[in-house]
């Protein structure tokens, strides 16, 4: 059993952290859930128009590795079905996502699926209490972010666009953003759960995730700073997360924007990726291996080869994956302007000190400098270099790092625990 302060605890061992493996909220199990009917021809996702309107005769990603995806994914954890919202104090979404009619005007799934809703402006002004400014938590590129409640008590995060955002460009955004959202679903992916269009209103509804950005645990803004078996769980999560976009049933879906502000933690400190604002679908024409299209995504996190190519593939989430692993275990942002030029672009100073031998400095100075604690930074490091590899064809898949990040977890574990025993023998003998 851990004891306080164990790396399986948030915030450093001095501090004394508050999570244990046995902490894990049981609706985390099936690591890698899919809306059984997501990917069924005839499955709300399928039914829904903006959604057959993007569907395309295409290749299919399939895996090409021995195991199965249930397998891959069960991590451990027994399978299961349909989960909720881990470690978030949503109540039930099961059977709640909403669907849309072709004029963009919810049609209730409640006929068919029991907890099925219809949402509302009148809805939607309760819920936030008229987007009451004491609710709100967060304003991005999309516009202004209301937490809400449901009459039925759940809550709801409501993602209201801008209004210098209602033209075309805005409206391509949109629709972008509602069809990626109504197809996908997963444990580790923020859920959509409707939208609305209504006048000049444009308003998305996901789930509410209450503990704040990565960006902002990483900044220890939260109270202690996550430690490292939390950010290994996290970087876990959201390769889960996006290696399920990869392997999406129909066609590749491309995140684009994979930053630690869009990775939400949960209350047990598990990561939901969130924000498909910039998604698009993947390669989907036979024969294809990327698609063409203007650059988006965050600087910092853009892949070279994309900026280089306006080629899109898979392989540029991978890419910025890499720049969130060296910010996860140095805890900098990707580009610290501030810094000695040296320093400025993360990245390339991680993977130089690396390289040099001298890994450690690259450690984030919030977390201490235990043997299991190197031997994670050296192969998370080694992970990274493979990710920042300036041509995609030598990258490795999404599904590969997950892998490889429960190797490092799982050694990580073994030697912290072997760390702990031998620290506690020594102490009992200098006191005998
Ligand atoms: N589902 C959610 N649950 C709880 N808080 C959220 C949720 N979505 C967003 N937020 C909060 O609102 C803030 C703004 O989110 P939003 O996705 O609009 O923009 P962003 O990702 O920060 O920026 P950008 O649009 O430039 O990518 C987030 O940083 C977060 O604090």
């Amino acid at each position: 059993m851990p004891t306080p302060g164990s790396p399986f605890g948030r915030g450093n061992p001095s501090s004394g952290g508050s999570r244990t493996p046995n902490d894990r909220d049981p609706s985390r199990s099936p690591l890698y859930s899919v809306n059984p009917s997501a990917d069924d021809k005839s499955s709300s996702a399928s039914r829904n128009p903006f959604a057959v309107a993007v569907r395309f005769v295409g290749a299919c990603f399939a895996p090409t590795m021995g195991r199965s995806t249930n397998e891959i994914f069960s991590d451990g954890f027994k399978s299961g079905s349909q989960t909720s919202a881990s470690g978030s104090n949503n109540g039930s979404f099961q059977g709640k996502v909403r669907r849309l009619s072709a004029s963009g005007i919810y049609s209730s799934s409640s006929q068919s699926e029991p907890g099925g809703m219809r949402f509302t402006m009148a809805e939607i002004n309760k819920a936030t209490k008229n987007f009451s400014p004491s609710l709100k938590v967060g304003q991005g590129g999309f516009g202004t972010v209301y937490k809400g409640k449901l009459d039925d008590g759940m809550l709801v995060a409501v993602k209201r666009a801008k209004k210098s955002m209602y033209d075309k460009q805005m409206g391509t955004e949109f629709q972008s953003e509602v069809q990626t959202l109504a197809r996908v679903e997963h444990l580790n992916l923020v859920r959509f759960l409707g939208y609305l269009e209504f006048d000049n209103e444009r308003i998305l509804v996901v789930e509410y995730v209450p503990n704040g950005t990565l960006r902002e645990h990483l900044d220890c803004l939260h109270g202690d700073c996550l430690n490292l078996a939390a950010r290994l769980d996290v970087a876990i999560d959201v390769a889960h997360a996006v290696t399920y976009l990869h392997m999406y049933a129909d066609h590749p879906i491309i995140h684009r924007d994979i930053k630690s502000s869009n990775i939400l933690l949960t209350e047990n400190f598990r990561a939901k990726v969130a924000d498909f604002g910039f998604a698009r679908l993947g390669a989907t024409e036979i024969d294809a291996t990327h698609v063409s299209t203007q650059v988006k995504g965050t600087a910092g996190y853009l892949d070279p080869e994309y900026l280089k190519t306006y080629q899109l593939t898979e392989k540029s989430d991978v890419y910025s994956f890499g720049v969130l692993l060296v910010e996860l275990i140095s805890g900098r942002r990707p580009i610290e302007p501030k810094r000695d030029v040296k320093e400025r672009l993360t990245p390339r100073w991680a993977m130089k000190k690396f390289m040099d031998g001298d890994a450690i400095q690259v450690l984030d100075p919030n977390l201490p400098q235990t043997p299991a604690a190197t031997l994670a930074l050296e192969k998370i490091l080694e992970l990274s270099l493979q990710c920042l590899a300036p041509t995609r064809q030598s990258r490795p898949s999404m599904r590969m790092c997950a892998e490889i990040l429960w190797s490092i977890r799982k050694d990580f574990r073994e030697l912290w625990s072997s760390d702990e025993l031998s620290q506690t023998s020594q102490v009992k003998s200098s006191l005998e």
